[in-house]
Order: C-alpha cells, then sequence, then structure tokens
C-alpha cells in the first residue's frame, strides 16, 4: 500500500520545495500571503497529519449494497462539516502554505488545529493490513515528524489494536502522540461514531503531550499495545484489560499522566520498520497432539506466543509436550507465554506455570496477543541482537506493553507542603488530595527547575508528578531549566521522559528557551534528542536580524547551535547579514560568513549584502566576500563541550 507519495504527501514536499526553491519574487508573494498576522490563533495553532488507510469509516455502500472505501470522498464530506472544518477561516488560507489543511474551530483550550489528510491509495479494509502497510505507516511519520505536533491514523477497526500494538515498537524514541482511530458506521452517515471518534483524535493530539501509540474509540484514549477488538457491533470496540484508559472525554478531558508510559533516554526519534514474519500463535486446548506443537514450532518459526489456561498454566503430565518445548527453545525459538483470559497475567505461581518456565517459555506478564506477537517480531528483527539479549528484551517493558510490579505508590502526604496546604483547606479525602497535588505541582516543579533543585523534582516525580506538566502559562519544568540554563536539570528531566516538544501558550519549545538563554550545551543536547524550534521563517529571520544589528555574537552561536538556515529572511527579505553589513558590526558579519550566510542574496530591495559593503565602500570587505566566500562554506557551530 502506497501513500499517494505523488499526491497529498508528495504535495507536501512539492509545498516545501516550492517554497525552497522558488525564486525569491515568488519567496515574497508566497510569503505576503502567509496566515495573516490576525488570523494567527489565539494560541499557537497545532498541527496533525492525519493518515487516511481506510476502513470502515470513510466508506459507503457501493453499488453491490456492502461497505467499501471510497477514494477522494473524504475529505470533500469533512469540509461540509464545520465541526471539522471553518470554511471561513479556511477560505483566507488560500495561497499560503496551509491551502490544502482542513481547519477546525478554535478549541474549548484556546487552540486551533490545523490538519492535513493524506490518502493512501488504495484505501483498505484492515483485514488486508500487513508488515510491510505498517512500516509505510511509520515511515511517513518519520518523513513528517518534524513538521506537525501529533499524528492521527484512519484504521480499520478490525485490525488495529495489531498496527497499533506494531507501531509502538517500530517507533523508537517517540515524543509525540500518533492516534489510531476508526468507526463501527461510517463517518457520514446519520448515525455514527466515526465523528466523535475522529473529532476527539483530533483534539487529544493537538492538545495533549503524550508521547504514545494510542487508540482513540468511544470516548476513551488506550494505550495502543494494551487493546484488542472485543466487540464487533458496539461503539465500545476496544477493552484494555489490564490497563485503565490513559485519558477519558467527557465533560472535561481526564488524562491519567501518572500512567503515561515516556522513553528516558535522549536519543531522536526513530523507527525500525523490519520486522520478523515468522511468528505465530498457539493456544493450547486439552487433549492437543505433541504432532500439532511440534509442527508449529518446526521451522522456520521463530517466535511463538503460546496462549495457556489461567495464570499461564499447562499440562505439567504431558512431558511430549515440554520436551518440544525444551528442543524448540534450544534451537533459538522465542516462546512467549501468555493467558488466554481476556483480564489477568502470567506468573510462575502453579506447578504447571513454573514447569514451562523450566522448558524454557518467557512469562509474558499481562500482554495482550496482539501486542505479544508485535513485541515477537520486533525484537526478532534486531539482527543486532544474539539470542539471550532477545530473550532478555522479551522480558522487559519497552513501551508499557506489560505491567511491572511498581513499588507500593509512596503518599503523596510524604510531601508537607502538601499536607499542610491539604490541613489548611481542610480536605481530607483522597481525591480531593490528588486534585490539589495536581494544581501544585506543575509549579513546585517549575519551581525546583528554576533553582536547579534535582532532589526537589524527584521527591515530586516519587510522590506521582508529572514531570512533563505544563503551569498556567503552559512551561514546564523543561522550558524553565533551559532557560536558566541548570545542566542537571535537563539532563534529569530527559532522562525520566520529559518531553522535549511541549510548546507553551506563545508556542516556544524549551529548545527556544535555551537559544534565549544561550545554554550552548543545552540546545546540543535538546537537538541530540529531537528537539526542534517550530518557528515561522520571518519570525527567525526577525531575531536573527537583532542579534546581528546588536552585534550579539553570542547569540547568533545559539541560533545556529539549534540548527537555523542562518539565510533566513525577512518579510522584507532582509537576512542577518544584511544588517551586519550596513551596521558594519565586524565581528557579525564575519561569523555570518563563516557559518554559510550568502552575500549574493537581493532583498526586497535589490540590495545584497556585497552591494551594501560597496556602496559604503568598503572594498576590503567586498574583496574578502568574494575572495574567501564564493560559495560559503557550511561551517557548523559545535558549541563547547565546557559547561553553559
Ligand atoms: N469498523 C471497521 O473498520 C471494520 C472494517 N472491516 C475494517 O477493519 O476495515
Amino acid at each position: 500500500m502506497m501513500a499517494n507519495g505523488g499526491g497529498a504527501l508528495g504535495f507536501f514536499y512539492e509545498s516545501q520545495k516550492s517554497i525552497d526553491l522558488v525564486n525569491l519574487e515568488q519567496k515574497k508573494e508566497v510569503a505576503l500571503k502567509a496566515v495573516p498576522s490576525e488570523l494567527a490563533p489565539v494560541k499557537p495553532e497545532a498541527r496533525i497529519l492525519v493518515l487516511y488507510t481506510g476502513g470502515t469509516i470513510g466508506m459507503r455502500v457501493n453499488p453491490n449494497g456492502v461497505y467499501a472505501p471510497e477514494a477522494d470522498y473524504l475529505v470533500g464530506m469533512l469540509k461540509k462539516l464545520p465541526m471539522f472544518h471553518d470554511e471561513e477561516f479556511g477560505n483566507r488560507l488560500k495561497g499560503t502554505e496551509y491551502e490544502k489543511y482542513l481547519v477546525m474551530p478554535i478549541s474549548r483550550e484556546g487552540r486551533r488545529i490545523f490538519y492535513l489528510v493524506v490518502e493512501y491509495t488504495p484505501l483498505m479494509d484492515s483485514s488486508n493490513m500487513t508488515m510491510e502497510d505498517w512500516g509505510k505507516i511509520a515511515t511517513d511519520i518519520k518523513e513528517e515528524y518534524d513538521n506537525y505536533d501529533g499524528f492521527v491514523v484512519l484504521h480499520g477497526t478490525d485490525t488495529m489494536a495489531y498496527t497499533a500494538s506494531a507501531l509502538s515498537f517500530i517507533c523508537e524514541n517517540l515524543g509525540k502522540p500518533i492516534i489510531l482511530t476508526g468507526s463501527q458506521i461510517p463517518i457520514f452517515e446519520i448515525r455514527s461514531d466515526g465523528r466523535d471518534n475522529f473529532l476527539s483524535s483530533l483534539i487529544v493530539a493537538g492538545h495533549y503531550y503524550i508521547p504514545e501509540v494510542l487508540i482513540c474509540f468511544d470516548n476513551k484514549v488506550f494505550r495502543g499495545n494494551r487493546c484488542m477488538k472485543n466487540d464487533s457491533g458496539s461503539f465500545a470496540a476496544f477493552v484494555s484489560p489490564n490497563l485503565p484508559p490513559l485519558a477519558t472525554l467527557e465533560i472535561n478531558i481526564n488524562v491519567d499522566w501518572a500512567a503515561v508510559f515516556r522513553c528516558t533516554n535522549t536519543e531522536k526519534f526513530v523507527i525500525q520498520t523490519k520486522m520478523c514474519e515468522n511468528v505465530g500463535l498457539l493456544r493450547i486446548f486439552p487433549g492437543i497432539t505433541s504432532q500439532t506443537v511440534r509442527a508449529f514450532l518446526t521451522p522456520p518459526m521463530q517466535g511463538v506466543v503460546l496462549q495457556t489456561y489461567g495464570a499461564g498454566n499447562a499440562p505439567d503430565n504431558r512431558p511430549d509436550l515440554l520436551k518440544i518445548f525444551q528442543e524448540a527453545t534450544n534451537w533459538g525459538v522465542l516462546i512467549v507465554n501468555i493467558t488466554q483470559c481476556t483480564r489477568g497475567s502470567v506468573q510462575a505461581s502453579y506447578n504447571t506455570g513454573k514447569t514451562l518456565v523450566d522448558a524454557g517459555v518467557i512469562p509474558g506478564g499481562d500482554m495482550t496477543p496482539e501486542a505479544s506477537l508485535a513485541k515477537l517480531s520486533y525484537v526478532l528483527s534486531k539482527d543486532n541482537w544474539n539470542f539471550q539479549k532477545k530473550r532478555k528484551m522479551i522480558k522487559r517493558n519497552l513501551r508499557g506493553e506489560m505491567t511491572v510490579v511498581t513499588k507500593e505508590e509512596i503518599s503523596i502526604m510524604d510531601l508537607e507542603i502538601i499536607d499542610s496546604v491539604a490541613k489548611t483547606l481542610c480536605l481530607s479525602s483522597r481525591d480531593e488530595i490528588v486534585k490539589l497535588r495536581d494544581a501544585l505541582y506543575p509549579n513546585l516543579l517549575c519551581a525546583a527547575a528554576k533553582i536547579g533543585d534535582v532532589p526537589a523534582l524527584e521527591k515530586l516525580r516519587q510522590t506521582g508528578a508529572n514531570l512533563s506538566a505544563q503551569n498556567q502559562d503552559g512551561r514546564t519544568a523543561l522550558h524553565i531549566a533551559s532557560r536558566e540554563g541548570h545542566w542537571s536539570v535537563v539532563q534529569y528531566l530527559l532522562n525520566h521522559g520529559t518531553s522535549i516538544h511541549t510548546r507553551d501558550h506563545h508556542g516556544h519549545t524549551p529548545l527556544i528557551d535555551a537559544v534565549q538563554g544561550q545554554h550552548l550545551r543545552i540546545i546540543k543536547i535538546l537537538v541530540k534528542t529531537g528537539g526542534t524550534l517550530i518557528l515561522h521563517p520571518s519570525r527567525l529571520a526577525m531575531e536573527l536580524c537583532s542579534s546581528a544589528a546588536q552585534n550579539d555574537i553570542e547569540s547568533l552561536k545559539a541560533w545556529c547551535a539549534a540548527g537555523i538556515d542562518v539565510n533566513s529572511a525577512d518579510y522584507d527579505n532582509r537576512t542577518a547579514l544584511h544588517v551586519a553589513v550596513t551596521k558594519k558590526n565586524k565581528e557579525a558579519y564575519e561569523f555570518l560568513l563563516d557559518s554559510g550566510a550568502r552575500w549574493d542574496l537581493p532583498d526586497s530591495f535589490g540590495n545584497t549584502a556585497i552591494s551594501i559593503a560597496g556602496d559604503q565602500g568598503d572594498e576590503e570587505l567586498e574583496t574578502l566576500m568574494r575572495s574567501r566566500y564564493l560559495y560559503p562554506p557550511v561551517h557548523t557551530i559545535s558549541p563547547p563541550d565546557s559547561p553553559s
């Protein structure tokens, strides 16, 4: 299945290419038609990429009287529904880079969501999904990862749990929400669950930085690799038997931040699309023959999910079976034991379960069949892992797919301030105190970050704080620590999975704070982890021009360390080099030239940096530009390793 890469995704590139490659006149025209400032949303807009793979949600009844996906139908219909598209606002985006986007009305939270629907060709009933299709979805997300705040995948319900489980492993170091949704009734029928499911997915993806692969259905947001399709006729089609929903959409949207799974390293988002196909699911039943089991475990089988009884039990009076399991393990087959029960976990608490462990079978905890298969497929495809490493990784909780025994939740009363405020307010019930905690924690986290107090952050974390919590201004502890230059706090927060993509109410990510604080080492680690600035080119140009005008080399170094294009131009196509030369700021223009600034770019009045030097009679600079910077070398400014 190919996303019509020549179509919408290709459009996206074309639009990017056209903006990048357009000659200056056209660029000016496009720039002038950018989102007019008075249209700029009250808070930063959220940008969502929607990958429409198929499923009932966009189907129509075809001439044969059965549901079938229909190409080029969904977007046109969405434009007619006011909750999906603000037509008046949308019309004003014609000619801008947002022309192809649908735009939702401003949400209750004050944010306007822009979303681009990429329709796959062919649209599929999800029964036809393959591992290759999983790889295609992940690749499309990876290619656009920095351009969007979140991703929604419209998908059939029949295999949605398989795709969500697979994507949860394929996407490594995920920092943004990927939400799969669909419906039981097509979205454009009079009665449909599709409208709510799709709207909820867009709103959650556009407002909540839940860095996981999720399934949004029937006003609940589940961790994707905990789900299974449980009811083919109900709007409550999915269940997550061993983990409550991560969010519920009622009058309010309630996110259980303490349950959100976060990757705790500082690596960039990557995808591993290679998946092992030699996996299978064997459900044992009374009287199963050893021939059946042996046939199933024979090469090329490499990984088997063994579905056993109760808490993970199989006959312990069948040495023939146990012998086959041991032989298969010795051959290098990974066998994971999960329960046939919808809910519950495999523990080696019975002898019948322990005999399996002794035969080399790995307890799979409370994993679902879908997650177990996906995990086996993912782990087995890691060619650089030996068999023991693969066995170890199957046992490990990689993406929140299994419950690990957590130490007793430390009472939130351990935090004196909560205790004393609760007493002052005469609060006593746990719910009230949890609400108080959730109200206070964001500011306590920011206060601790402000003074660089890592122990205080750890104490707050241990009592249930969500380290990515946003204060009233949308700022997180990572924003504050990045602005203040507290390296130890930044390291602590990143190592505990704090989101680097959270944007405050000014649209700023922590990376912008680090740049404004000119903390090069923090800039470096945030960029390494995948942080982006998300700044409009003209806004960026104004920052660079301002620094050039003040001859502020440190600021220019910080912006360059964040990976900006030093040739960014403002609304008059002025670049920082134009300004530095005009102001005769020698350090600034030499730094900019060393960083790849071009002296031949004309502004809206036809002036280039070199013509400005000529007009000023600065022949030395003219000669320097022509001799040393004919085609400016691109120098990457690597921040010093010394503490910032
Ligand atoms: N409700 C649905 O989407 C079912 C459909 N057969 C699918 O999985 O694509």
